[in-house]
């Protein structure tokens, strides 16, 4: 059985500070290693952490796999965007490495094939393509991806903004597929849960609903009154 299977079926979930906040009080390799240890007592089957600090903080505190990302810049390709990076990461302790798949320029200017071949040559890692449509995805496995994730559907010039989860491209990638499709972004309630694992996804991912005090302590102010007058200041 490898990393993969162990997911089968199960929840991850992504342990990282909020990107758009380098202020987030919890980016902190420590508080994300508790913050991993905490959702794999309350059933996490796998968890997902971004950067070799926090991949080596957090590796020795759980016993599920755990798949790491290298988030470098803000902009176009930033989700372990090069093989060195990905290096970094599996160094670091991770059994799957995130890597973005989608089919936007490189920072290298190498495609994500050649990016897969330097990776194979230097790690038995598990290569997972975070992408946005079908057609990468279909392209990634091509190249050799392990598995297919949704991380990046809402998020490139390809694939429309929504406020839930892309469930259709699931299904789609499902249908085309053969390797393990994981649902991931924007996932909220468990009705969210229960239709990606009905869409045939092999595990869901969730990440800021379950492990960012801050976004979910923004979303939930604007309801109360002191949060509602404040935003009509504001605007
Ligand atoms: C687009 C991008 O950079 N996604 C990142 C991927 O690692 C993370 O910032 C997300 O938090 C994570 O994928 C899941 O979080 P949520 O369940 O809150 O969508």
């Amino acid at each position: 059985m490898n990393a993969l299977d162990e997911l089968a079926g199960g929840l991850v979930v992504s342990c990282q500070p909020l990107p758009d906040d380098p202020d987030d009080p919890m980016r902190d390799p420590y508080v994300q290693a508790r913050v991993a240890a905490a959702v794999v007592r309350g059933g996490a089957v796998a968890v997902r952490v971004n950067g070799p600090d926090d991949i080596a903080a957090v590796r020795p505190v759980v016993d599920v796999p755990l798949i790491g990302l290298y988030k470098h810049g803000t902009e176009g390709v930033f989700i372990t965007p090069t093989a060195a990076h990905a290096l970094d990461v599996a160094l670091a302790g991770a059994d799957i490495i995130a890597i973005d798949a989608t089919d936007r320029p490189r920072p290298d200017g190498r495609t994500f094939g050649d990016t897969v071949r330097l990776i194979r040559e230097r790690t038995d890692a598990l290569i997972l393509a975070d992408i946005s449509t079908a057609a990468e995805g279909v392209a990634a496995v091509e190249a050799g991806a392990d598995a297919v994730a949704t991380t990046l559907s809402g998020y490139t010039p390809a694939s429309p903004p929504t406020d839930g989860p892309d469930l259709g491209l699931v299904a789609r990638l499902v249908a085309q597929l053969s390797v393990p499709v994981i649902a991931e972004g924007r996932y909220r309630t468990t009705e969210q849960i229960g239709r990606a694992f009905a869409a045939g996804a092999h595990a869901v991912v969730m990440g800021n609903a379950v492990t960012s005090p801050l976004w979910i302590t923004r979303r939930l102010v604007p309801a109360t009154p002191r949060g509602a007058s404040a935003r009509e200041k504001r605007e």
